[in-house]
């Protein structure tokens, strides 16, 4: 079956999750993310803010564009103007590369032109 959207294909990545500094490192480099739960679910974070629920839904589905693409899926937790998004890949048990990469896509949305 063809697909209007193409998604990443990580089966041949070798993809490892980061030492603790390497995690620290690369959120320093992010505005707005920090580290978030314990063990399986540590995870990184952010929370958008909106002024109504149809601009909160707009970036949800935004941001279920960025994780069929790229085949990488966070944990959403919406309310009426707030979305946070929490990234970490639980095929190598922790957070990986393609979370920060996510991260980065998810910023991307509401950036200015
Ligand atoms: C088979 C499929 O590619 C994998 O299960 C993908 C799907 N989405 C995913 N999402 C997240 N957050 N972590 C993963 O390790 C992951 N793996």
């Amino acid at each position: 079956m063809t697909t209007m959207f193409p998604k990443k294909d990580w089966a041949g990545q070798a993809r490892r999750a980061l030492s603790a500094p390497e995690v620290v490192a690369q959120l320093a480099q992010l505005d707005g993310w920090t580290l978030q739960g314990d063990g399986a679910d540590l995870q990184i974070a952010k929370t958008y803010r909106f002024d109504n629920y149809h601009e909160t839904m707009a970036f949800v589905n935004a941001v279920a564009f960025i994780a069929h693409t790229q085949d990488h899926h966070p944990v959403l937790t919406v309310h009426y103007g707030s979305c946070t998004v929490g990234w970490n890949t639980h095929d190598v048990g922790g957070i990986s590369a393609t979370d920060i990469d996510c991260a980065r896509r998810a910023d991307a949305l509401l950036a200015t032109p």
